[in-house]
């Protein structure tokens, strides 16, 4: 293979314009980056040159501001991201030079594709397309080939410059195009999942939420859980967020929209912002999310927001009627009985499956740090707790 920068050491931003001081990090993980450093599963960044493939990673996974990315290099290697001891979710991102070729024999494909769990192909909407399609076509047959559980998104990236009407019309034809071009190489089953997106609002977050919940086996139980814990305490809406990138790593099975995930991103920001200034720092540890982390918004339209930590990485936050506040001490012990599912989810996990060696495409999830030092009712399972 090719040569690849090692990105592991973090990146060097001055991140202005992000929400989180500097010092906020996923510090407490004690991964094994001898014995599992590449046994990670990943997640491929490809695109056309200035598709935006570096901003979106940056952006996501390192604060970025999205305006610093006009200053962004050329990339012309690959760059390896480990999402390692920074994550609750781990997996590594593999940013793909735009001018990257199949037929450059430097580059190892059966070992790229091997073991990759999410290809994501990003398009600039603003752009002219048809190379892109082209190059999608082409990625997405040949990496098939080689591993057919791959599961392919694309990204109708920079609509932030389209109205509403463009947008629709750019996905209904990009949409149409890539499937067609599929068919024609006789890849007529292979299934593709677009989103749209821009690094100028919440829109990359919910996307690489999508990509990478599809990676997380444990999904169902969890979207479980928070459908129980939803119906026991009257929450409308609830999502389990990883508190440093804001991705969203599960929801309970009623719609998302936009509105109420920006809400959500925006309690999330609100909570780390205050608590990093006012809050106690320990000696070393900056105590920016903690398990004393909790949060009650109420917004002037009889709203409640509601934040709660999970763990170190995890937090729960809610949107629920003013109203149905009243009953907090349902609500609480409810919150406990879930944690305290949620943490045998992983512990079940890891139990049946090493973590450093899990399958491809499934990402490891640290279910060694799941809980922080709260203490629950061990002898509660969750439906007999919740119900
Ligand atoms: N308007 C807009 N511009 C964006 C967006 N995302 C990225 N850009 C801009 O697109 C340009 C190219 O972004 P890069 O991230 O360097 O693109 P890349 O795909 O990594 O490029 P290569 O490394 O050459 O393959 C930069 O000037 C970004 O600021 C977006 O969502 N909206």
């Amino acid at each position: 293979m090719s040569s690849y920068q090692d990105d592991e050491e973090g990146v060097p931003f001055d991140g202005q314009a992000s929400s989180f001081p500097k010092d906020f990090g996923y510090s407490g993980f004690e991964g094994d980056p001898e014995n599992g450093f590449d046994h990670k599963p990943r997640i491929l960044l490809m695109g056309l040159r200035r598709s935006g493939k570096s901003s979106i990673q940056k952006v996501v996974f390192h604060k970025m501001s999205p305006n610093e990315t006009l200053f962004l290099e050329s990339t012309n290697k690959i760059i390896k991201d480990d999402i390692n001891n920074s994550s609750f979710v781990q997996f590594q991102i593999w940013d793909f030079p735009g001018q990257i070729d199949f037929f450059d024999s430097c580059y190892d494909f059966e070992m790229i594709f091997g073991g990759c769990g999410a290809l994501v192909f990003v398009i600039d909407a603003q752009d002219d397309y048809n190379e892109a399609l082209n190059k999608l076509n082409l990625f997405v047959t040949k990496a098939y080939k080689i591993n057919p559980n791959i599961k392919f998104e694309v990204f109708i990236h920079k609509v932030d410059g389209l109205g509403d009407d463009s947008k629709m019309e750019c996905q209904r034809d990009i949409h149409q195009r890539a499937i067609d071009d599929l068919a024609d190489s006789s890849f007529e089953h292979i299934h593709l999942s677009f989103h749209l997106t821009s690094i100028y609002d919440h829109s990359i977050f919910e996307a690489f939420s999508k990509v990478v919940q599809k990676l997380i086996t444990q999904l169902p139980a969890l979207e479980n859980l928070l459908n129980i814990l939803n119906t026991n305490s009257a929450i409308e809406k609830s999502f389990l967020f990883d508190v440093v990138s804001k991705i969203y790593i599960a929801t309970d099975s009623t719609p998302v929209d936009m509105q109420s995930y920006e809400l959500c991103c925006d309690m999330i920001d609100v909570v780390i912002d205050l608590s990093s200034i006012y809050g106690v720092k320990e000696e070393q540890e900056p105590a920016a999310f903690d398990k004393e982390s909790s949060s009650l918004i109420k917004l002037n339209n009889g709203t409640v927001l509601y934040l709660r930590e999970v763990n170190q990485f995890l937090a729960l936050v809610c949107i629920l009627r003013e109203d149905n506040f009243d009953h907090k001490g349902i609500i609480d012990y409810n919150f406990l009985c879930f944690r305290n599912a949620i943490q045998q989810v992983f512990e079940l996990r890891n139990k049946t499956q090493s973590p450093l060696t899990n399958s491809i495409g499934s990402p490891v999830v640290n279910g060694k740090n799941i809980i922080g030092e709260g203490h629950l009712s061990p002898t509660l399972t969750d439906e007999h707790a919740l119900s």
